[in-house]
């Protein structure tokens, strides 16, 4: 459990938050700033990389960026909770700050499961592992590991999270991540997959990009920050129509894919193998 609680310093653009989380019996109060990496105007925008400065901001970030991210963490944790098997593994590919591992962690209930924690940034695990070592109530292992997440072995799964991940990987490599996903689940076992998404009509893409670009605003980033970020993520983060997303999951073998949530252009999907 998490919970933000903001207060604001007037002199310059560090709103601060206080967040208190409920990883350990003690409550532990840790200060972040808001993200603010694109309020100022940038001479040259360069590609979006989750580095330090990413990683100092990233709650902030995501949950100011991405709608619904706190009820599709939250949910991470019921669907792991259900589909969890006994004496298998559970994966987060992408993992960041571990937020959807720790989302299994404290839900998960089946006996001799554990929880491998993949992400190709070092200062991502780094943080990571700090936060995951303020949760001492939850008993179920984690390991976590630096790795390209399209080199890692798949194996005895149960649960497969890709929460915002697979966007970030060259569309050409998707199919075959997804095959070797399928490959590693059990039968019975699921993918979860969160993604944003295009659509190939003009008039709903608007749509949704605009409600997007709103919900940003109503989240306080300006307009600037908006296109700035926006510019860096073009040659990074490559969005594809849901349409794209099922046929994927079904060439990979998944025989039937589920939408469970969508909040304007974000998404997330559970695949049963
Ligand atoms: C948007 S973040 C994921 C958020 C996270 N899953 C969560 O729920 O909070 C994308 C993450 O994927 C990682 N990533 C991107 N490409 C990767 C790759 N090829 N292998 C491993 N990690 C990758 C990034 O370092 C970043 O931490
Ligand atoms: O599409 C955007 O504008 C975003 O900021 C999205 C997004 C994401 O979906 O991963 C991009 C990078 C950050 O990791 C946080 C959010």
């Amino acid at each position: 459990m998490v919970c933000f609680r903001h207060r604001y310093d007037d002199t310059n653009r560090t709103r601060l938050k206080t967040v208190e989380t409920n990883y350990g019996k003690k409550a532990e109060t840790v200060t972040r700033k808001t993200d603010a990496l694109y309020a100022a105007p940038l001479q040259e925008i360069i590609d979006f990389q989750f580095d330090e400065r990413v990683v100092a901001v990233f709650p902030d970030m995501i949950q100011r960026s991405v709608p619904g991210y706190g009820m599709i963490i939250s949910n991470i944790g019921i669907l792991a909770a259900k589909y969890a098997q006994a004496g298998s593994h559970c994966y987060d590919l992408g993992c960041s700050l571990g937020a959807a591992s720790l989302a299994m962690r404290q839900r998960i209930s089946t006996p001799d499961c554990d929880i491998i924690a993949v992400d190709n940034s070092p200062a991502m695990l780094e943080r990571a592992r700090e936060l995951l070592a303020l949760d001492t109530v939850a008993s179920i292992p984690v390991t976590i590991i630096c790795s390209d997440i399209q080199d890692v072995t798949i194996e005895n799964a149960s649960v497969v999270v890709l929460n915002f991940t697979l966007q970030f990987i060259p569309p050409p490599q998707r199919l075959a991540l997804m095959q070797r996903i399928y490959g590693g689940l059990n039968p019975g076992g699921i993918l979860i997959l969160s993604e944003k998404i295009a659509f190939s009509e003009p008039e709903r893409q608007n749509f949704h990009v605009g409600l997007h670009h709103d919900f940003k605003r109503a989240n306080g980033y300006s307009d600037l920050e908006i296109s700035q970020k926006r510019s860096a993520l073009e040659n990074v983060m490559i969005p594809e129509t849901l349409a794209v997303h099922h046929k994927r999951l079904k060439a990979a073998g998944f025989s039937c894919s589920e939408l469970w949530l969508q909040c304007f252009n974000f998404v997330s999907l559970v695949a049963i193998k």
